[in-house]
């Protein structure tokens, strides 16, 4: 990207009129928080698209630091409507509170003065302003959350509360769909072997994650952008883990800023830690999830950060995105998009189904690393590391070799490569070719979980624990931290009721041959038959 023309303004104070005129392809100015921003080069590369951008162009994205307005009223309890009419809060809701880190410099045309900031218009465009389809029946109404008792129940409510564009980027996955259907096909291929007269009035579903108590062995996955479903993000989600002494892992792209999380985390803690301890009931705990942009620099700041809050217990790495999967669906509406926003984008929108259109930008990214980058990773951390989207037996084992303390099997459910193994068949190639693997770290599995029982059966097969990630996505969006509750109470009560079926008092006594996983294992790669 070569810097633009406009760069020689830089430290000159612009007034409103020169701003607003800048709308075009040819050249596109937003403001936000009083900076002036040429994005004419980045409409090619920014992420979301081209049309976005332009639709703010020449107008002022009047930013209210993100902390003032929805965290506030998340930490005050209350329900905060998105802002429709703001696009502050459109930009916010979708981009990490780093984001404009990764303008370059020359972007930055300078701040404006109060003068020309009260003078440009605000701009009122919805990042989410593609039409959704009627629905058939032409029923809109979320439905009362009394009405959710199965974990698939929030998908449909969340369907509905939710603008298509984001309701796309949660509920999509790449290419067309094969690894996000084998993953929840892959559950149901186990069935379990309950035994009878084993005494089950009491039982426990509680554990150790990374030697930190929990009350499950379920937590919730990280993902980016909850903003995007609900006002409340991220802060509904950790008071919702606090007040049920749950686990979750931060994502790197969260809408609001790691400091933030971890602040209100304690402070919900810290109200329920007295009922906690009366109950002697494990306390909540979270993580954090690490993507690895290309500056070393940045990754390095960003787990001091994290180290530095003192509230996240463990760093997940992703190792599964050294690019970002083809996102088929989010693809298709950034060009709808830009077709309808102007004729002018009609080269745009033919290319946006490729490359760096509606891609995470490389620098976001890393495709260079190696296993030698674990080394710098575990010892900026300096505590418990996972590494999240292993997929194969091999590398699980390298990395136990290399003293990392977890692995996560993972296909990032089903958002990378689109023909990945289901992390249960993984698990089930560890347990097969390094069957001591599981006693010397500690492994992890995620994908399509759509059943509390169905933990049960990846920790009979040597798991730890089981990520959940889409479920809790959409009862946010629905419910807010209301639904993220529930979420929780409706994976916990059908994981005791298994629990209770099969004959299990307590995860100790969840071994292998408490399930049938014959069908899995008949898919499961053999080297011996692979040899070509
Ligand atoms: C000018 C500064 C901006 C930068 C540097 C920027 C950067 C990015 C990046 C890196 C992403 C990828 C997702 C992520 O990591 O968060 C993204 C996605 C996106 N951005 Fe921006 N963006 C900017 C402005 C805007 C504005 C003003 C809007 C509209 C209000 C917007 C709307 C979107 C949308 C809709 C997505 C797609 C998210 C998805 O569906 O995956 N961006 N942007
Ligand atoms: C909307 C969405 C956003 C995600 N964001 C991230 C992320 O920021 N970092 C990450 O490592 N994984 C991310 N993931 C992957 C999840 O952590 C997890 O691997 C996956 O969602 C599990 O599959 P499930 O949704 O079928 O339960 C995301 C997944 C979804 C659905």
């Amino acid at each position: 990207m070569s810097p633009p023309m406009e760069s020689k303004k830089n430290g000159v104070v612009l007034n409103a009129q020169e701003i607003a005129s800048h709308r075009s392809i040819s050249s596109c100015w937003i403001v936000i928080d009083g900076k002036a921003y040429d994005v004419t080069e980045y409409l090619d590369e920014h992420p979301g698209g081209a049309a976005v951008l332009l639709k703010q162009g020449g107008t002022k994205l009047a930013v209210y630091l993100l902390n003032d307005k929805s965290i506030l009223a998340a930490l005050l309890g209350m329900h905060l409507e998105a802002e429709a009419s703001d696009a502050t809060a459109e930009f916010r809701k979708i981009h990490s509170p780093d984001i404009l880190k990764y303008l370059p410099e020359y972007a930055c045309l300078g701040a404006i003065d109060a003068a020309a900031q009260a003078a440009l218009p605000i701009s009122n465009v919805s990042a989410d302003s593609i039409d959704k389809p009627k629905t058939e029946d032409g029923a809109n109404k979320v439905s009362h959350i009394s009405s959710i008792v199965v974990p698939n129940d929030f998908e449909a409510a969340a369907k509905i509360s939710m603008p298509l564009k984001s309701w796309t980027y949660i509920s999509s996955y790449s290419h067309d769909g094969s690894a996000f259907r084998g993953n929840l096909a892959s559950w149901q291929a186990v069935r379990f072997r309950p035994r009878i007269f084993a005494d089950v009035r009491t039982v426990t579903p509680e554990c150790r994650i990374l030697g930190s108590a929990s009350a499950f062995p379920f937590y919730v996955s990280p993902m980016g952008q909850l903003g995007r479903g609900h006002a409340v993000a991220e802060i509904g989600l950790v008071r919702a883990l606090a007040r049920r002494g749950a686990h979750g892992v931060i994502s790197t792209e969260s809408t609001v800023k790691m400091e933030e999380i971890a602040a209100a985390f304690l402070e919900e803690k810290k109200k329920v830690t007295a009922s906690a301890a009366a109950e002697n009931r494990p306390e909540a705990q979270l993580h954090f999830q690490l993507y690895i942009p290309a500056d070393r620099e940045i990754a390095i700041q960003r787990i001091r950060r994290a180290r530095a809050t003192g509230v996240f217990h463990s760093l997940w790495v992703t190792v599964d995105t050294a690019v970002l999967g083809k996102r088929s669906a989010d693809r298709k509406l950034q060009a709808a998009e830009a077709l309808a926003a102007s004729p002018d984008l009609a080269a745009h929108a033919e290319r946006a189904g490729f490359g760096m259109l509606s891609h995470v930008g490389s620098a976001q990214l890393n495709a260079s690393l190696t296993w030698e980058d674990v080394k710098w990773m575990k010892q900026e951390w300096g505590g418990p590391v996972v590494l999240k989207g292993v997929q194969t037996a091999e590398d699980a084992a390298r990395a136990a070799e290399l003293g990392v303390d977890g692995v996560l099997l993972s296909n990032h459910g089903g958002r990378q490569m689109h023909d990945a193994p289901d992390a249960l068949t993984t698990l089930l190639e560890i347990r097969t070719y390094y069957p001591g693997l599981v006693d010397r770290l500690e492994v992890f599995v995620d994908g399509g979980c759509r059943d509390g029982a169905d933990v049960l059966k990846a920790v009979a097969l040597g798991a730890k624990a089981v990520g959940v990630g889409r479920p809790f996505f959409y009862a946010l969006a629905a419910y807010g931290e209301k639904g993220v509750e529930r979420c929780l109470d409706i994976f916990a009560d059908e994981l005791i009721t298994g629990m209770r079926l099969v004959g299990i008092k307590n995860l100790d006594e969840a071994q292998p041959e408490r399930v049938n996983a014959s069908r899995l294992l008949n898919e499961m790669w053999r080297p011996e038959k692979s040899r070509l």
